[in-house]
């Protein structure tokens, strides 16, 4: 198995180029992991004590579980990746039973902050995009897809996103084997990526 791990700050663009790669692939011969899906359970907390989790922080996510998943994966194994409402800021409860493939792709903004987890990676991708142009992709985003408002969105990015990028994301652009500058949609780059897939396939 070719495990590719795409990193980079919210908003940068990390969904719309795996969906853009898994589009001109083989349907099911690509395989997908979402960092999200593995924020820790919080079904202990009311939804006022989940809404003040730090999410932009590597500590807000289960990298145990996560790491445990992707090593079962190369062993051939079926896992059950839990799945996640940012509506509700919490695992749903159901899982999506989700089986090997000859390439899988692990994405998320904390993906190369663990260690563990890089070193499972044969690729690392990092995917950059100016802040303002993030900033502004979240807003739209956010509000139309995820229950947020402008003032919940920049809130957010001034208490915990903003300086949790800085500490922790931006600086595991130097484990990138791969960075995509995604100011705008980078086809070139996308097609890099599905070259490298193909020929594994
Ligand atoms: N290169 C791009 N140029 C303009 N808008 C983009 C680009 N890439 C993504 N977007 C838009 O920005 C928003 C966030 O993109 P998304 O892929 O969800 O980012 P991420 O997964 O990194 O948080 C989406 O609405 C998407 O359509
Ligand atoms: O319950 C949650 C969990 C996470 N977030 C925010 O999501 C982004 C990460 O997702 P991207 O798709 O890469 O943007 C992260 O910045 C968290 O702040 C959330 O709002 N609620």
């Amino acid at each position: 198995m070719l495990l590719i791990g795409i990193a980079g700050g919210t908003g940068c663009g990390k969904t719309t180029v795996v969906n853009k790669i898994l589009n001109e692939l083989p349907d099911g011969e690509v395989g997908v992991i979402s960092q999200d899906s593995y924020y820790k359970d919080t079904t202990h907390l009311s939804y006022d004590e989940r809404v003040s989790i730090n999410f932009d922080h590597p500590r807000s996510i289960d990298f145990d579980l996560l790491t445990r998943h992707l090593k079962d994966l190369k062993d051939n194994k079926v896992i059950e990746q839990p799945m996640y409402s940012f509506v509700k800021h919490n695992r749903t409860g159901d899982t999506i039973l989700t089986h090997p493939r000859k390439v899988m792709i692990v994405e998320g903004i904390l993906i190369l902050t663990n260690p563990e987890l890089r070193d499972l990676c044969d690729i690392k991708i990092y995917v950059h995009a100016d802040s303002d142009e993030r900033l502004i992709r979240r807003l739209k985003r956010d509000i139309a897809e995820r229950g947020r408002d402008l003032d919940e969105v920049l809130t957010r990015y001034q208490n915990t996103l903003k300086p949790m990028h800085t500490q922790f994301i931006e600086p595991t652009k130097e484990h990138a084997d791969i960075i995509i500058p995604n100011n705008k949609h980078n086809i070139v780059a996308v097609d890099i990526i599905k070259n490298i897939i193909a020929q594994k396939l």
